[in-house]
């Protein structure tokens, strides 16, 4: 049976009697890559900002349904929004590190849950830069600034930061949108080896990517989720006029 780590049911968004996102029920499986496709504007970015709470910025925005994460419903209003948000890395489409050291940028969230102790705070970042795949690009320099990076290095920071935190989904909006191949295949990379740990959910316009990393892939249009399967599924064998036609048009 499969393990669903978040279960949203019936999830409606609106601004100004205008639908973002419309009856939205998905069930997101633990440990696997899901991808959000589709075209711009049709509700990807609102449905991954709904799963950590981060619409809160945005009182405009009207919810209605039920995100479910771990059973929980991270819209009671009991729920502890630090902790919704301690178990979802998120990852945007350009980098932004901290303006202070790659080390630092690591640190910073381990100090935050109480980690002081030097030889763990160390461990720790060799082990959260290795993960993100930029430990030996960056383990002679770990004290200089990280706007020095790279964008694609700055990404992997980025990257390793979320996971210094301990989160057990990965929300990443187009994350490879700022990057040159090379940085994007590292990227694609690390996400098909962290899913042993952590379930990830990915937010992409270009098909290919799609193809090389989905589980799982949600094709949605104009707030509505018109189908979702495997990539086979979706790819090979679609069903809805509207999909043929965004895999015709080859975004
Ligand atoms: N706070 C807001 N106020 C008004 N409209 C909004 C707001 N947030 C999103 N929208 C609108 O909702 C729709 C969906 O936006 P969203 O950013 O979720 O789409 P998207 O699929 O991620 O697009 P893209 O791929 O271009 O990033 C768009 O028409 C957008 O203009």
């Amino acid at each position: 049976m499969t393990d669903n780590i978040i279960h949203i049911k019936g999830l409606n968004v609106q601004v100004d009697n205008k639908s973002i996102l419309k009856n939205i029920n998905l069930k997101v499986p633990r440990n696997k890559i899901t991808v959000l496709l589709g075209p711009s504007g049709c509700g990807k970015t609102t449905l991954l900002k709904c799963l950590n709470r981060l619409t809160d910025l945005q009182p405009q925005l009207q919810l209605e349904g039920e995100v479910l994460i771990e059973g929980e419903n991270i819209f009671h209003p009991k729920q502890d929004i630090t902790l919704i948000r301690q178990k979802m890395g998120l990852l945007s489409q350009k980098p932004f590190p901290l303006p202070m050291s790659i080390y630092k940028n690591i640190t910073y969230g381990l100090k935050i849950k109480g980690i002081r102790d030097k030889v763990l705070l160390n461990a720790r970042v060799e082990q959260h830069l290795r993960d993100a795949g930029l430990w030996e690009e960056v383990k002679d320099r770990l004290h200089a600034t990280s706007t020095k990076l790279s964008i694609g290095q700055q990404q992997r920071l980025c990257l390793a930061r979320g996971l210094a935190v301990g989160p057990e989904i990965i929300l990443a909006d187009e994350p490879t949108s700022a990057l040159d191949p090379i940085s994007s295949k590292k990227i694609e990379e690390k996400f098909l080896e962290l899913k042993e740990e952590y379930t990830l959910i990915i937010v992409t316009h270009i098909l290919r990517q799609a193809k090389r990393l989905a589980d799982n892939v949600v094709f949605m249009y104009f707030g509505e989720i018109v189908e979702q399967g495997t990539p086979d599924e979706i790819f090979n064998n679609p069903q809805s006029e509207i999909l043929k036609e965004y895999l015709r048009s080859g975004h």
